[in-house]
């Protein structure tokens, strides 16, 4: 089949992918976008949106469970079917991207179901189910493939009917028992749904604490809550084999020290994985054997060429890979704006947030304080307690939690933030804007903090800082 000529070819159409896709479709470019499976990616159908009604679902029992003592009592049987329900038919349509595939073309873009590849600079070739289709993109090819589960090197994984985030979000009822390896923001977010749900779970982690890329106060923090909803944690354990008796025993986790933990499911929650060799991306002198594309900070990889997404390495979030899509969509379209040298928005990464769904939230913004020394500034901390604050003991039960913040203390502005605990994702958002517009601690220390708000212990962590 001869070379197609188009304006742009976008392969995967994850958040960023879909959104770059649409703009330039909207601004008059002819646009192919290529999708392997449903557009729209991972986190529509098998990741954020799923797994937070899974999360709201188990929030609501939680909350009913601490009407003793507050309230009176209050009787909870759990019962996961309308959450399986509801993911099925309100947020993936069955796993169905029908609307979102008449969404795109309404938007002028034209959808390609297949497989894409770069076979040369400026041509990306299709896998699809007819055949293969070869465009050839006059203006650009947008790279927002994602990242795939990953399954880490444990004898016998590899031959058991494990799941993974795919297979959790589609669950018709929670498992009897579930062992969890990996104890990052899936691996934790879904440990604490299945536990309230009634199911039996281990966490199996590796390194010495869950969800260690955060502030460790907040890995206690979420142990204990963990441990006193029933969850057994295991941290900084090795598991040498994984069995499966496929006549209904379930699985076995065997671990170095000879201990044997059975349940009836295993998630595998222990990262993602990109292949880049499979992009084609040799052939544009990239180094196809990275785990991420290095782009600059308008999302260009090579002439011609962007990428967007978990792909660059810079935040699996999808609020990342909306960001990077609209500033590739912007460069890709010449178009100027507020960046630093006026030639177009560039990327700035020293205000991501991040919060991880578990209850206590987890949000986080900007650099650690571990991370903040590495990168050799002078630091000072702030830390206060949420449960002993006004509104915390006013909340009584389920008010587990902290402010952390982490201070430049040369330049006297935020340049990190942390917060545990009930709405703790909606409280970082004072705290973000305090990162990203590098506002003088001093200024915040003189701000009015409503009360008894739960981000009124901004104050008190801010005040902290003196202190430290
Ligand atoms: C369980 C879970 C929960 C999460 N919860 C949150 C959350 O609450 N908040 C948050 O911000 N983030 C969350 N994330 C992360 C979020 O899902 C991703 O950051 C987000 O989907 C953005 O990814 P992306 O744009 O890189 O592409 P993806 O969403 O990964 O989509 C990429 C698409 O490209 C397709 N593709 C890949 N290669 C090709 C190819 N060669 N040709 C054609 N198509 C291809 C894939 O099929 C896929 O559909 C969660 C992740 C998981 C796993
Ligand atoms: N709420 C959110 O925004 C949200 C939710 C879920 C995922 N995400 C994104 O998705 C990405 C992937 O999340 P994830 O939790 O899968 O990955 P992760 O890399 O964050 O965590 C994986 C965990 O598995 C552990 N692990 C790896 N191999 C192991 C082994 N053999 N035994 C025991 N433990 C092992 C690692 O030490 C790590 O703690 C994250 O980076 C995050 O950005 C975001």
């Amino acid at each position: 089949m001869p070379a197609q000529d188009v304006d742009v070819v976008v392969v995967g159409m994850g958040p960023g992918g879909e959104h770059v896709a649409s703009r330039l479709a909207r601004a008059g470019l002819t646009v192919v976008g290529v999708e392997a499976r449903l557009l729209g990616g991972e986190c529509p159908y098998y990741a954020c949106v799923p797994t937070k009604m899974m999360v709201r679902a188990a929030e609501t029992l939680a909350e009913a469970r601490r009407v003793d003592g507050l309230a009176g009592s209050a009787e909870t049987r759990p019962d996961f079917g309308p959450v399986a329900a509801r993911i099925r038919r309100e947020a993936t349509d069955d796993w169905d991207d029908e609307v979102a595939v008449r969404r795109f073309a309404d938007a002028g873009g034209r959808f390609v179901r297949g497989r894409g590849r770069i076979t040369a600079p400026g041509e990306a070739t299709v896998t699809t189910s007819d055949g293969e289709q070869v465009f050839r993109a006059r203006r650009a090819i947008v790279l927002n493939p994602g990242t795939e589960p990953s399954a880490p090197p444990v004898a016998g994984l590899a031959e058991v009917p494990y799941w993974t985030n795919r297979d959790a979000v589609a669950a018709e009822r929670p498992p009897e028992s579930l062992l969890v390896l990996g104890a990052g923001p899936v691996g934790c977010e879904f440990a604490q749904v299945f536990a309230r749900f009634g199911s039996r779970v281990t966490v199996l982690e590796v390194k010495p604490r869950l969800v260690a890329a955060e502030e460790p106060e907040a890995s206690r923090i979420l142990t204990e809550v963990f441990r006193a909803e029933g969850v057994d944690v295991r941290t900084g354990v090795k598991v040498r084999r994984f069995d499966h008796d496929g006549a209904g025993g379930g699985f076995t986790a065997t671990l170095e020290s000879g201990e044997e933990l059975k349940a009836q499911r295993l998630l595998v929650a222990a990262g993602r994985r990109t292949d880049l060799a499979a992009l084609g991306v040799g052939v544009l002198g990239v180094d196809d054997q990275a785990a991420t594309l290095a782009v600059d900070e308008r999302m260009r990889l090579a002439p011609g060429v962007w990428a967007v997404g978990d792909v660059t390495g810079r935040g699996a979030f999808t609020h990342v890979s909306m960001y990077q899509a609209r500033i590739a969509a912007a460069d890709i379209l010449g178009e100027g704006g507020h960046g630093k040298d006026g030639d177009g928005e560039v990327a700035d990464y020293r205000a991501v947030p991040r919060v991880t769904f578990t209850d206590p939230e987890i949000g986080s913004v900007g650099l650690t304080e571990a991370a903040a020394r590495e990168r050799g500034l002078t630091v000072r901390t702030g830390q206060t307690d949420l449960s002993t604050s006004a509104r915390g003991w006013i909340h009584r039960s389920g008010h587990p939690g902290l402010v952390k913040v982490v201070e430049d203390a040369e330049r006297g502005v935020l340049v990190g933030a942390t917060v545990v605990g009930p709405y703790g994702g909606e409280v970082l958002g004072a705290l973000a804007v305090a990162v990203h517009g590098e506002v003088p601690t001093s200024r915040l220390r003189r701000m009015m903090f409503a009360y008894p708000t739960f981000h009124r212990a901004i104050e008190s962590a801010v005040d902290d800082l003196a202190s430290s």
